[in-house]
């Protein structure tokens, strides 16, 4: 029910209001930051505290700048009478936001003037419906632009509008129907304002565990788990700002994708990353065959990493010999034995462990060659005393031969080092990967260089734990550091004294002296150490070894089994949400289950929840794709869509000779029809490179390949890159080999049929049929639309 002036009025001074309300406190925080900043010098505990004040209302001023936009977007009037106001964060009447669940129950006593979306008492905008009306009289949706209200509607929630109620359990219709058809610039954008019954479920669900969202193209799993990470981060702030949470996706463009969602909620202690970004230090861009990624992703890779670690830690079949000093030293393979079973038998990691080994080592050479060259020849005696011999030992340390010797015995190895030996060897691969068939190892082999692979980072990580780091050298390095920082300081005290002490007179000289006293050079040199202002987030990312307070794993049908393992590693509380659609999985490492990923790690302990109403795709365009999907499960059951958009999608056969001249036609007429909207041409893996050339040479503003940055009008992507990304067109290029290129083909032409919002039109060359009956279905479909044109 669209509303009165009278009403949009009395709105608008209410809102004007939570503004005024906002700008008061957005000038409070600004001052105290700009307060903290001046602050300077005091000592360590002092700068911490800076730091951290800083941080504080830096974080709290992003989320003040936040709730610029749709400050207000609600309003519920209770049957007893109460008004409650929605909005994007707490306001109270007096000093200090609830920005946060615990700020929330602190000021109590305090009236709010506005009831953050997140918090229990706005529940009801989002579940109330005429049927279960949670106490609600009239839920109002507001919308404003530049802070004022342009928009009012009410909804009466009695059991007589239910009777007329379109889609019954729908909350807000024309608000969600206006956000649905509005036209995708690129980047995703927050829903606060029509989250729906089962999905505000998910997102409040009081489950501490792994939570797996099970749910079709465009149901709202993504945008229902990043609701889920704001939502956790405002009741269990204290715990999560600090630790972090992490949300994983298939590849950066859908990071983009998604990036601005959690910042405009105001959450900024979050990381974005695919699995491949993990791993600091490493880019993993290089591409290798979905078959190689597949065997990579087995579970099984552990233990041939882990047998790759142990094939390092080497015994000689009967001796090994070291040149040293002229004399040829002999190591025995019980010698070698011994000290390998003792480094294993520390149980520490191969690194840490490796100085045991070199001790026994060089223990057994340095006696040897000291009865060698310190014996005397008549009585036998040996002349060096236990001293000089460990002075030998210590000096061998630095010899080429006996450091040769321990590096083949039991080299200190880094991860990027293990896996290059390992890949560039069939026989390494062999001794590591007994289990393994010829084809599959054979897949492993590559030569040294050239990057690393998203598949190679679950690897590296794995070999990370196993070698564990040697952390002698680096506290040695941090030692030398501090050193380093003392000295200097010493010297700028030198310095200034010096200099002081010549320009000024005697009698100063105390007075300098004293400041010398209470800055010594350990105290300066402290302050010289650069402070860490980096947020939490960014030191996550930094860190592998960061554990996370809770993971959000996007699209994860395609994760694989290696995959898995890093992710629950970086998680030990094991507090997860997982969205994703098995029958989307169109990675070969990817699952067609969650229990199968999952029962490893958290076996009964992992609840499924589904989402079951599709937003995204309009009910023309998912009859297409429904047929696709009987094809690849005849139980699986699509969402249903939400929304009809009164366009048929069409079909249009060519010539192979005519495809790439007839597809930039197609291209260039669709685009020049769009406004503020965007179209994708999804094509096959094989063509994604010559059509997207063509395309891109015959029509202006056009990307191909991953998202570059700004998102372009017309954007040509093969599957995996569309994958969770949505556009108001969809032009599918050759559905038939889409489906003919990969195990998983029909699910990729699922994904592909199911990325429009609008409008959906499919080019083809042959006769859809091979290699399966699906395609002559869809062929089927698309004829009655056809009649020779596309439009
Ligand atoms: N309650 C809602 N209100 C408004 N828009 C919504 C709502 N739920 C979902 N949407 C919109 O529907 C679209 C699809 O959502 P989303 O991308 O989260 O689906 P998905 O289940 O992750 O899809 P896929 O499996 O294809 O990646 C997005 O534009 C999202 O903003």
């Amino acid at each position: 029910m669209l509303l009165s002036s009278e009403a949009l009025r009395a709105e608008q001074e209410y809102v004007s209001m939570l503004y005024g309300r906002l700008d008061e406190l957005r000038e409070h925080v600004t001052g105290r930051l700009a307060r903290v900043l001046a602050t300077s010098g005091g000592n360590a505990q002092a700068r911490v505290e800076k730091d951290a004040a800083h941080a504080a209302y830096a974080e709290r001023l992003a989320r003040l700048n936040a709730a610029e936009h749709g400050l207000c977007f609600g309003r519920l009037d209770m049957l007893d009478g109460e008004c409650r106001h929605i909005g994007r964060m707490g306001l109270l009447s007096e000093t200090g936001d609830a920005g946060h669940a615990e700020d929330a129950e602190d000021a109590e006593d305090t009236a709010p003037l506005l009831i953050d979306w997140r918090a229990p008492a706005a529940r009801p905008f989002y579940l109330a419906t005429a049927v279960t009306s949670e106490g609600v009289r009239l839920r109002r949706h507001i919308k404003d632009r530049d802070r004022t209200v342009t928009e009012i509607h009410d909804e009466l929630l009695d059991l007589e509008s239910a009777a007329g109620a379109r889609h019954e359990g729908l909350a807000g219709e024309a608000t969600l129907l206006a956000a649905l058809n509005a036209g995708r610039t690129g980047r995703m954008t927050d829903i606060v304002q029509t989250i729906q019954a089962e999905q505000d479920r998910i997102i409040r669900s009081e489950h501490t565990g792994v939570l797996v969202v099970q749910g079709g193209p465009g149901t709202g799993k993504t945008a229902v788990a990043l609701h889920r990470a704001a939502y956790l981060l405002y009741t269990r702030r204290r715990q999560l700002a600090r630790r972090v949470v992490l949300v994983v996706g298939p590849n950066t463009t859908f990071l983009r994708y998604i990036g601005n969602v959690l910042p405009a909620l105001g959450e900024t202690s979050v990381l974005l990353s695919t699995v491949g970004g993990l791993y600091p230090g490493v880019t993993a861009e290089r591409e290798e065959t979905p078959e190689t990624a597949e065997v990579k992703g087995r579970l099984a890779m552990a233990e041939v990493v882990a047998a790759a670690v142990r094939d390092r830690e080497w015994v000689p079949g009967d001796h090994l010999e070291v040149e040293y000093e002229g004399e040829t030293l002999r190591l025995d393979r019980r010698t070698c034995e011994r000290a390998r079973d003792l480094a294993r038998g520390s149980l520490s990691p191969h690194n840490p462990a490796r100085p045991l080994v070199v001790r026994e080592i060089s223990r057994v050479l340095a006696e040897q060659y000291a009865e060698r060259v310190g014996t005397d020849p008549f009585d036998g005696e040996r002349l060096l005393d236990d001293g000089q011999v460990e002075s030998i030992r210590r000096e061998m340390l630095t010899d080429e031969a006996v450091l040769a010797a321990l590096d083949e015995l039991w080299p200190d190895l880094t991860p990027q080092r293990l896996l290059t030996d390992l890949f560039g060897s069939s026989d390494r691969i062999a001794s590591a990967a007994p289990g393994f068939t010829p084809e599959d190892r054979a897949l492993l082999l590559r030569e040294p260089g050239g990057g690393w692979s998203p598949a190679d980072v679950p690897l590296l990580d794995e070999a990370a734990e196993l070698l564990g780091e040697d952390t002698r050298a680096e506290r040695i390095r941090q030692e030398y550091e501090r050193r380093e920082r003392v000295s200097y300081a010493q010297g700028v005290l030198d310095v200034a004294m010096g200099s002081r002490a010549t320009d000024l007179e005697d009698d100063q000289e105390a007075e300098i002296l004293t400041v010398n006293d209470l800055v010594d050079a350990d105290r300066l040199a402290e302050r010289h150490q650069e402070a860490d202002h980096r947020t939490s987030a960014e030191r996550a990312a930094a860190d592998r070894t960061w554990t996370f307070g809770h993971v959000i794993v996007d699209e994860a049908q395609e994760l694989s089994e290696m995959a898995w393992r890093l992710l629950m590693r970086r998680c030990p509380a094991k507090s997860m949400t997982v969205v994703g659609d098995t029958a989307q999985s169109g990675d070969l490492a990817g699952t067609l289950s969650w229990g199968r990923v999952l029962d490893p790690y958290v076996k009964g302990r992992w609840r499924l929840e589904n989402l079951t109403r599709n937003y995204r795709v309009p009910a023309e365009i998912m009859a297409v794709a429904t047929e696709v999907l009987a094809e690849i499960g005849a139980d699986l059951e699509a969402p249903v869509s939400v929304r009809e958009s009164g366009v048929e999608p069409w079909g249009l056969r060519v010539s192979p000779e005519e495809l790439a001249d007839r597809l930039i036609e197609v291209v260039a007429i669709e685009a020049a029809g769009l406004t503020d909207r965007r179209l994708a041409v999804i094509t096959p893996d094989s063509l994604l490179e010559p059509l997207g050339l063509a395309i891109a040479a015959g029509v202006p503003e056009v990307s191909v390949g991953e998202d570059p940055g700004a998102p372009s009008p017309v954007v040509v992507l093969n599957v995996r890159q569309a994958k969770g990304l949505e556009f108001d067109e969809v032009l599918v290029v050759e559905p038939g080999l889409i489906v003919a290129e990969s195990p998983r083909g029909l699910n990729n032409l699922y994904v592909a049929l199911t990325r429009a919002t609008r409008r959906l039109g499919v080019l083809h060359t042959a006769e859809l049929t091979p290699p399966s009956a699906m395609p002559r279905v869809l062929d089927a479909r698309l004829d009655r639309q056809r009649n020779g044109k596309w439009r």
